[in-house]
């Protein structure tokens, strides 16, 4: 695991949007798994910038959701992929085409579940899939307490996490959905390159627990530990608890030039 310390979020959000960039120059038809939550929104901002100013092609790119909403109607402004083609597909420029996602709409959530699974797998997988983190620990909506071998599957959230999204439901708690279809735990250590990213301090304990401490379900993000290749990318804030932060400061700044992340 590689753990980088950025001065701040749009720093954080300009490494990880490169970081896409380079993989896209090199596969333009990347699958790309993207977060909700207001972590991300720097990394969309600085790649549509550089898609922009012509620094990346993304008209092959596709990108995947990693967990959405169960039984908000279709359209819903504040369901994920609502969110994901405000935030993502629409400023890139992509074909709602090029976006897959799990239907939280379903009447047949289990098979809905499965769907996507075999359908990540039919698209060849995830080349580099995008984490945001819970304060509780949590990545997608896999709640403290998930399997590190989940699939694709309906979740219900914990009080905490309702109360730490109801800021997208008008502050109203009652209008935050129970239910949740989550990428597993298991799915989403499938993705090629997993790339988490965390700002401010509600994060650094969760962070500390994800890097330095056990692999357990009750800090799920902890399962990043098990994947070859994972990044953590966390600003001053996030990191303040940290106790190897020194030794990731130096291992950044020593790192080649040609590596990417
Ligand atoms: N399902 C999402 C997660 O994918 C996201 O990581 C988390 C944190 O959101 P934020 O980045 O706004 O703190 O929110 C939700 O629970």
């Amino acid at each position: 695991m590689e753990v980088v310390i950025v001065p701040d979020a749009a720093t954080g959000g300009e490494i990880v949007a490169e970081a896409m960039a380079q993989l896209l120059r090199r596969k333009p038809d990347a699958l790309l798994g993207v977060a909700t939550g207001s972590t991300p929104l720097p990394v969309y901002r600085a790649l549509a910038a550089k898609v922009g100013a012509g620094e990346v092609q993304v008209d092959r790119a596709r990108v995947c959701q990693l967990d959405e909403y169960v039984g908000l109607p279709a359209g819903h402004p504040e369901s994920y992929r609502s969110v994901l083609l405000r935030e993502v597909v629409e400023p890139l420029g992509l074909s709602p085409d090029a976006f897959l996602g799990p239907d939280g709409a379903a009447q047949d959530i289990p098979a809905a579940c499965q769907a996507y699974d075999a359908a990540l797998s039919a698209a060849g997988g995830v080349d580099l899939q995008l984490l945001g983190i819970g304060t509780d620990g949590h990545i997608g909506f896999n709640e403290p307490g998930s399997s590190l071998a989940s699939r694709t599957r309906i979740k219900t959230l914990t009080e905490q996490t309702r109360v730490d999204n109801a800021r997208f439901f008008d502050g109203d708690i009652e209008q935050v959905p129970h239910h949740v279809i989550t990428q597993g735990i298991g799915t989403i250590l499938e993705a090629r390159h997993l790339v988490l990213l965390a700002t401010g301090e509600g994060k650094a304990e969760a962070v500390a627990q994800t890097v330095e401490g056990p692999v357990a379900a009750i800090v799920p993000a902890s399962a990043l530990q098990l994947h070859p290749h994972a990044t953590v990318v966390v600003d001053e804030a996030a990191a303040s608890e940290l106790k190897l932060a020194p030794y990731f400061r130096a291992t950044y700044a020593a790192k080649p030039s040609w590596q990417g992340l």
